[in-house]
């Protein structure tokens, strides 16, 4: 695992490489909760006399028992006081230079104490956890500067296929690449560092070379994964001795996608069918996990949720089918929880479903009835940072 050291605006969106542990007690001096009073002993105190205690300064002069001196929010606490009154709860009578308590005053009151929140030392938050705005705050007050973070996944994405246009509309029999767009950006909202996609037509050649001159830790390709006369993908990891892990799954969209590991603890290859669709259902289901291991995210736990209609099922394979989530109580449901309503526009070839999506429902072999609980395999932008910036194509 490469870790690296990262300035804090620029760790936002990464996963912490190792456990934080506080550099500080926070908070670090014993701290007024409150704007008020700073008092020492039983009441009533004598005012003392000069300005207050503001936030931002050295440690104040001890207060003598039954002395009060104003105190403001953040400030230090001076030593033997014993309690903070807030201003709205003390009269302070100017002409005798007294301060009444008009509410009861207990030990310790209003002052944070340090240590508090964490002491020195203490672990904070364990490795693996994303770093958010929140943890940001975090980590600065505890007195970091720069956070250990686990550098990204490098990942190369070869396009394979002669039909492919890069630009314009379909003409002559060729079409629109429609995963070198999306699978970068993708990929990226898994937390990797992706290469533009080189796009090598159907040349079992140029496949060799970028798989074996590739310095990334996955190689993602789409199309050429099946048995047709120019799909070389197989051939070319055979000669390559590839290791197959896995080849072929029983899921529709999708089933001849495939992983592998290059020779000499090589990158790993996702091999995504060229049907865009076929593409998604490799992307989240292997591409996906994969890539969370590598980046060192922790698996969100799987969920189900109840769809709204039948959903028919492919015979003896697992479909996994575009959903958008929907609040229960629309007019014409059973009502109950959140459930998902399945979307049309869902065959292999298509992309107009997920486009729309949520994500994708998985449908046992032989379909479901409505009401019945599927599993849901989030998109990863659902959850994805937005703060993310990156050029893909
Ligand atoms: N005899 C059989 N033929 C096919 C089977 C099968 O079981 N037996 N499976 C079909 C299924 S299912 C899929 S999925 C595809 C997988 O094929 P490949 O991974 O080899 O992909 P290609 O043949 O290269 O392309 C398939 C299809 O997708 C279009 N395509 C490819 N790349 C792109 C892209 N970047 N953007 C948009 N569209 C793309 C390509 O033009 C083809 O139409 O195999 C079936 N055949
Ligand atoms: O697996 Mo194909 O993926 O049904 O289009």
């Amino acid at each position: 695992m490469r870790i690296e050291w990262l300035g804090l605006g620029a760790a936002l969106g990464r996963v912490l490489g190792e456990a934080l542990a506080a550099l500080t007690d926070l908070p670090p001096f014993d701290t007024s909760a409150m704007d008020g009073w700073a008092v020492a002993g039983p009441g009533p105190w004598r005012i003392r006399d000069g300005g207050g205690i503001l936030a931002g300064h050295g440690a104040p002069a001890p207060l003598p028992d039954g002395e009060a001196v104003r105190i403001a929010t953040g400030a230090r606490i001076p030593a033997e006081a014993t309690a903070v009154i807030r201003s709205e709860h003390a009269h302070a009578d100017e002409a005798k230079g007294l301060l009444h308590a008009q509410r009861s005053v207990s030990q310790g009151q209003d002052i944070r104490p340090r240590g508090q929140e964490c002491r020195s030392g203490e672990a904070l938050l364990p490795a693996g956890t994303v770093v958010t705005p929140a943890v940001l705050g975090l980590a600065a007050a505890a007195g970091y500067d720069e956070l250990p973070v686990r550098a990204r996944p490098r990942v190369d994405v070869l396009v394979l296929g002669d039909e492919l246009l890069t630009a314009g509309l379909p003409h002559d029999g060729l079409i629109r690449d429609a995963l070198g767009p999306m699978i970068g950006p993708w990929v990226h909202a898994l937390g990797a560092e992706v290469t533009p996609p080189q796009r090598l037509g159907d040349d079992a050649e140029a496949l060799w070379k970028a798989l074996t001159g590739s310095e990334a830790d996955l190689i993602v390709t789409t199309g050429g994964t099946a048995a047709g006369p120019v799909d070389h993908v197989h051939r070319v990891l055979d000669r390559i001795g590839a290791e197959l892990l896995v080849d072929g799954v029983a899921v529709r969209p999708g089933h001849p996608m495939l992983l592998a590991r290059l020779p000499s603890d090589g990158p790993w290859l996702v091999g995504l069918p060229g049907n865009p669709l076929a593409a998604v259902s490799g992307l989240l289901t292997l591409a996906g996990p994969l890539l969370g291991g590598l980046a060192g995210r922790t698996p969100g736990d799987p969920y189900r949720v109840a769809v709204r209609d039948d959903v028919h099922g492919h015979p003896h394979d697992t479909r996994l089918v575009p959903v958008v989530h929907r609040a229960s109580g629309e007019p014409g449901t059973a009502g109950g929880a959140e459930h998902v309503v399945p979307l049309h526009y869902n065959g292999p070839a298509m992309l107009r479903g997920i486009a729309a999506a949520d994500g994708l429902a998985v449908v046992e072999p032989g379909g479901v009835r409505s009401g019945t609980e599927v599993e849901i395999l989030d998109l990863p932008w659902a959850s994805a940072t937005p703060w993310t910036e990156g050029c893909f194509t």
